[in-house]
This record gives structure tokens, sequence and C-alpha cells, in this order.
């Protein structure tokens, strides 16, 4: 077989000695140059629990690597966690560090041309950031998932750490002892993994398996179970004999396979920001795929699984019962799937689903019957309206209302809408608008994990609605709405809504409107400034600058030199 290995060129002839001089010098011995080198992406950190046990991950798999006549070469990815830097300024690096994670897995395997990469990750951001990293490179690439945490415990019942964010609304209510309020930080978080509930980490990750980028039954494992580590193995075996046949990124991560994530992503009632990582993925991958499929999608596919934010369940329990290969099974069965999407393995998601027994135990209530589901379709609606030109993204699970009119309550930042809300001036009724929160605005599109977990924690839920221009937790439900585009710091006319203004969410309408004339509108806008950026250097400057719309992904390279 012709020796297609694209390290060929650091390691071959003559005028490559010094690069072996120095490649010898990490471990490479003549053998070793007639290998596929293969990256190990090892995005270890002790700085979140989502990422403290993918240093052993990344061990076992380079081991695996090298049982499989590979050289394994391991670099480091970022990660920041999303729980840490919530509701600070930090958390404007939440959604940049998904492009650095990106733009790091780029570097490294273009820069030293590795011959395929293995990414690892465990918080939000490290599983796009692989996924759009692994599209632009377009060699052959798995991903392993650090894997979940498991439930916290106190007083009887199970926490995650959404608990620990309700718990503030609780206690400035008045409704939770400051003894309480410890116990729940005390318990929240039991150990390593990403948060439990299906927020966005474990989104993400079951994205990537119905992808077929993953191992499947992979993306739910417990990160404190030695599958964790087990899966890392077999990925690298898989990984190797996809370079070995030049299984490629691009020919698995089609428009058809896009389509597999988001009805996954509907059918686990997963998170909002894979609506915004999806889009990127696509514009990474040259799809053509739009916000507007995603409406398409939600239209036919329920939400079957009893998960938290909203639901009862946590991830581990649903991996007990045989987690996303099951709800996949269903999908397929159901033609909801695309069955000949090929996967990182060489077989199609239709020959894999066949090998996994349907094993969800007669009893469990995890996952419901496909029709005894949940909602009886996806609960992220795609709203547009004068408020969202370009549209926004609606969670509409755990609320009884999908209709909600009523006077705004204006606030230009996360910081003060947070203020009004643990200072009891919010009122129910009232519909929260949360801007320059955006891409650009922020710059970062923050979470607004902390206001909507305090709305809840007041039991404003059903009565408050909440609209940005920023995004939302995978942790949060309610009538919300993130992801306003166009955004207001550029112009958008979330911007110009004024305090009282008369604000109309609407799910089923799909419709996100505040009611106030077009005439009236121009007037206001031609008195809108445009605000100085908050940063102009740096991280945040160069992303504020090169970001594009929440409605195409908030990406930095959406063609940069399209005219
Ligand atoms: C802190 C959380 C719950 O992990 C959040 O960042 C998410 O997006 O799910
Ligand atoms: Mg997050």
């Amino acid at each position: 077989m012709a020796d297609n290995r694209r390290s060929r060129a650091v390691t071959q002839g003559r005028a490559r000695t010094p690069n072996r001089a120095m490649m010898r010098a990490v471990g490479f011995t003549d053998e070793d140059f007639e290998k596929p080198i293969v990256g190990v992406g090892n995005a270890h950190s002790t700085i979140t629990p989502c990422n403290i046990g993918i240093g052993a991950q990344a061990e076992r798999a380079s081991d695996a690597l090298r049982n499989a006549g590979a050289m394994p070469v391991s670099f480091g990815t970022i990660t920041i966690s999303d729980g840490i830097s919530m509701g600070t300024e930090g958390m404007k690096y939440s959604l940049v560090s998904r492009e650095v994670i990106a733009d790091s897995i780029e570097t490294v395997c273009n820069g030293q041309s590795l011959d395929g990469v293995l990414a690892t990750g465990g918080c939000d951001k490290n599983m796009p950031g692989a996924m759009i990293g692994i599209a632009r490179l377009n060699i052959p690439s798995i991903f392993v998932y650090g894997g979940t945490i498991k439930p916290g415990h106190y007083k009887g019942e199970d926490l995650t750490i959404v608990s620990a964010f309700e718990a503030v609304g609780q206690s400035a209510a008045g409704n939770l002892s400051d003894e309480d309020l410890k116990g729940v930080e005390m318990n929240a978080c039991p150990g390593a993994g990403s948060c439990g509930g299906m927020f966005t980490a474990n989104t993400m990750s079951s994205a990537f398996e119905a992808m077929g980028m993953s191992l499947m039954g992979s993306s739910t494992v417990s990160a404190v179970d030695d599958e964790s580590r087990e899966v890392a193995a077999q990925a690298a075996d898989v990984l190797v004999d996809a370079i070995h046949h030049q299984r490629l990124p691009r020919d698995i991560m089609t428009r058809p396979a896009i389509e597999n994530a988001v009805s996954v992503v509907m059918a686990l009632g997963g998170s909002t920001n894979a609506v915004l990582h999806l889009l990127g993925i696509a514009n990474a991958c040259e799809v053509d795929f739009s916000i507007d499929d995603v409406e398409r999608i939600r239209q036919r596919v329920p939400v079957l699984c009893d998960l938290k934010p909203s639901g009862r369940f946590v991830t581990s329990e649903f991996h007990d019962v045989g987690g996303t290969p099951q709800v996949m099974k269903m999908l397929l069965a159901r033609g909801l799937l695309h069955g000949d999407c090929m996967t990182i393995t060489g077989q199609t998601i239709e020959e894999l689903l066949t090998s996994v027994p349907a094993n969800a135990p007669a009893n469990q209530t995890v996952i419901r019957d496909f029709d005894n589901p949940v909602y009886a379709e996806g609960h992220l609606a795609i709203l547009r309206g004068n408020l969202a030109l370009e549209g926004a993204v609606a969670k509409v699970s755990g609320i009884k209302k999908r209709r909600i009119e009523g006077p705004a309550r204006v606030f230009d930042s996360e910081e003060l809408a947070m203020e009004a809300i643990l200072n009891d001036s919010i009122q129910a009724g009232d519909v929260v608008i949360i801007r320059y929160e955006g891409p650009k605005g922020g710059p970062g599109m923050r979470e607004m994990l902390a206001p909507t977990s305090a709305i809840i924690g007041r039991g404003l839920g059903d009565a408050v609605g909440l609209i940005t221009d920023g995004r939302f937790s995978g942790g949060t439900y309610g009538m919300v709405v993130g992801h306003v585009a166009p955004e207001a710091a550029t112009g958008g006319n979330i911007g110009l809504v004024e305090e009282g203004d008369t604000v109309i969410i609407d799910a089923d309408e799909n419709r996100l409107e505040v009611a106030v004339s077009d005439e009236r509108l121009a007037e206001r806008r031609a008195v809108w400034k445009p605000r100085p950026p908050n940063y102009r250097r740096g991280v945040l400057g160069k992303f504020a600058r090169l970001v594009s719309s929440a409605s195409y992904g908030a990406v930095t390279d959406k063609d940069l030199f399209e005219d």
C-alpha cells in the first residue's frame, strides 16, 4: 500500500536530518519514523473536575497507539470551567476557548504534519473545539470524552452543579437555610467528571457520538469509572485502523450526520449550546446547514429522555440503562436518523446500532417509550420576529406556558440583571432583557446560568421570561430565549427595547416580538449609538473583531475573505 503518511514531510530524506535529530530526543527510533505519527490532544487539567481525569485516559490511549503500531506524540489543549467562571467577567472567555482549542489542534497537527489525532475533552467547549479543529484538519481523527460526573447527594436528594446555582436563588428568597446552602455546596460535585445532567458537556459528547466521531456508547461514561480509560484504549485502536484506511472527518461529519446530531440532541433534551456549536461545526466542515434546519428537525423529533435540568435523572443513570445508543436505535427505527452515515469505525450508524442490543430495562423511566415522550416535539425552538431578525433559540422544556407577554425589564449586563433578580425587583409576568452580552458585545456571549437559576430559585420559572443576545448554560430551563441575532452591539433591535415595552415570547408561533411600531423603532434607531468595544486587544479583542453572528455559530473564521 502506498505510504500516504503526511508525516513523511518531516521524517524522510537527507534534508530532514535535523528534524529527525530532534524527534530522536523525544524517543523516536529508526522504526518509529516508519509508523503513523499520531497526535494525542491531551486536555488534562486540574482547573476543573471535567478534565481532571483526562491525563489517565491520554496515557492509556498513547499506550494503545504504540501497541497498535503507531507513534503517539502528546500535546496539550486548554480548558476553562464554565461552572467556575459563571457569573463573572471570566465567563467571556468560555466561548472563546472553543476557538482556542480548535486553533491549537489545527496548529499542532498541521504544524508538524501529523497523520492523525486522538482528541480528548471534558468541559463544555472542549467537544465543539475539537470537532471544529478536526473538521479543519480533515485527517483521520477520533474523540474521547472525559466522562460525566456522578450525582452528589444531600439530605436524600441527588445533586448536580445546577442544584448549587438554584440554591443561590432559594437562599436569596429566604427559602434555604445557610446550613443547607453550605450542605449543597459541599456535596454537589463528588469527584471527577463533567456536569452531570444533560447539560452542555454531555449534550456535545452525545452529539459527537451521533456524528460517528467517537465510539458508540462512550458519550455518557462516568469519568471515575475505568470504562472511561478502557474507551480511550479502544478509540486508539479504531484510529490506527482509520489511518490505515484513510477515513476522513469530512466524509463522516456530513450534512446528514449533523442532522443526526440535532435529532439526538432534541431526543435527549440537550443544551441550547448544541445549536450554536453544530452551526459552528457545519461552518468548519463547509457544510450548508442553517438555524432553520434545526427548527425543521425539532418539529419531527420528540424529547424522549427524562433528564436534568428539567427532568429527573442524571447522565450516569442514563448510561446505566443503555445511554445514547438506545435512543439512536429508537430514532433509527422510526426513520428519524440517517442510518447510512459512515462512522470512524468504518461501519455505518445502522451497522453499529444493529449490534447494540435493545437492552433498556423495561421498568426504567429514564428513556420514555416513543409513544409516551416527555414532549411531542423538540425543546429547542428557533424564534424569529422584530426582536430577532436573524433568529434566536428558545428552550421550552420544564415550563407549563409556551407563551408569555409582559413588560420589558431591560439590563445592559448580566450583573445588573442578577442584582435586580436577587433584590426581588423582578415580578411574575416580567420579561427580563439582558443585552450587550452577545458574541461581539460581551464579547464572548456569556452563559446566563446565574440569572436563570436565580429566577427558578425564586420560584418564578414559569412566570418570568428571559431574553438575551448572550447564551444559556445547559443547566438552564424556563421560558428563556438566547442567541438573539442581530445582537445589540451590532445594532440589533434588542438594543432598542425600552423599559416597560410589551414583549411577546411565543414558542408555538416561533415568534419573538416587541410591541413597538416600525416607525417608533426607526425613531429610536436614529438616535442609537454603537458602544465602544469592551476589549480592544488580546484574546477578547481579537474575538470581538472576528466573531460572526450567533445565527452562524459565533465562529471566528466564517470565510474571512468573503466579499
Ligand atoms: C455549568 C454547566 C451546567 O456545565 C454549564 O456550563 C452548561 O453549559 O451546561
Ligand atoms: Mg456551559
